[in-house]
């Protein structure tokens, strides 16, 4: 039986790792809806700066660069694309360099101010296409749409999303090299004076240490149908 279609947007914010993207494409293939994935679109600002030369601590040449990357970011849940002048950087973004160096691009605000534009122009834009959009990233349920008709925050114990991560990229021997990236990237990212990572007052926090991915998807489902959200049939 299908799941209903998104009506409205929703967010989903937390620390590397928690799920966030795995869940909001699921959720949003589940219901017909769009997804947005914030965060590679501030790897792909990344890496053009990395390819750029740029000093990462010179503001200006930061936001110059982000400015003229030739950004675009598919929302197709089964397949979001990231492209910098039409050129396909889904992979390269999710190398170790461009990891090692979003954090600090991230904080930078014009960088920020830059993206946070283009986000709220596509969800605008998937909104009137098709009526429902699934956010994820940091910042989603506090800055980027304050008023998203559900914003959930997910968290996971910081040694399980290690462990996930590092079997995601085959890495099981490191684990606790992996632990200390996803913890210097959650406090950089949560440190930050501009929109750092924290929960929006009015998200639901929900814990995925020990759901698996079915489980998460399960839970967003109840959470939209029980916000409104769902048009047409429900779960059964
Ligand atoms: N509930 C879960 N149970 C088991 N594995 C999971 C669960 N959620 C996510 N994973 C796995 O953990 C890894 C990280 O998940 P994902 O990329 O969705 O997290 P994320 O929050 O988007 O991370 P980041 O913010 O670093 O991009 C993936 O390999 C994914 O398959
Ligand atoms: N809304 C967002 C999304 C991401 N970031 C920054 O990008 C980094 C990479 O994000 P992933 O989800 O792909 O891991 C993240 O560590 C943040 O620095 C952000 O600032 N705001």
């Amino acid at each position: 039986m299908g799941h209903g279609e998104l009506r409205g947007v929703v967010a989903l914010d937390g620390p590397s790792g928690t799920g966030k993207s795995s869940a909001a494409r699921r959720l949003a293939s589940a219901l017909g809806a769009r997804y947005l994935d914030t965060g590679a679109m501030y790897r792909a600002v990344t890496l053009a700066v990395l390819r750029s030369g740029a000093d990462l601590d010179d503001a200006d040449r930061v936001a110059a660069v982000a400015r003229d990357a030739g950004l675009a970011q598919g929302t197709d849940p089964a397949d979001s694309t990231t492209t910098l002048r039409g050129e396909d950087v889904g992979v390269e973004i999710r190398g170790p360099e461009v990891t090692r160096a979003v954090s600090p691009v991230s904080a930078n605000p014009a960088v920020r101010e830059l993206l946070v534009a283009e986000q709220r122009r596509i969800v605008a834009h998937a909104l009137s296409a098709v009526g429902g959009i699934v956010v994820e990233g940091r910042d989603i349920g506090t800055v980027v749409v304050p008023d998203a008709g559900l914003k959930v925050f997910l968290t996971a114990d910081a040694r399980a999303r290690a462990h996930r991560r590092a079997r995601q990229d085959g890495l099981e021997s490191t684990v606790d090299a992996v632990l200390a990236d996803v913890e210097r990237r959650d406090a950089y990212d949560s440190s930050r004076a501009v929109s750092p990572l924290r929960p929006a007052p009015d998200a639901v926090e929900l814990d995925t240490t020990d759901l698996d991915l079915a489980g998460v998807l399960a839970a967003l489902l109840d959470l939209a149908a029980g916000r409104g959200l769902v048009a047409g049939p429900v779960r059964g």
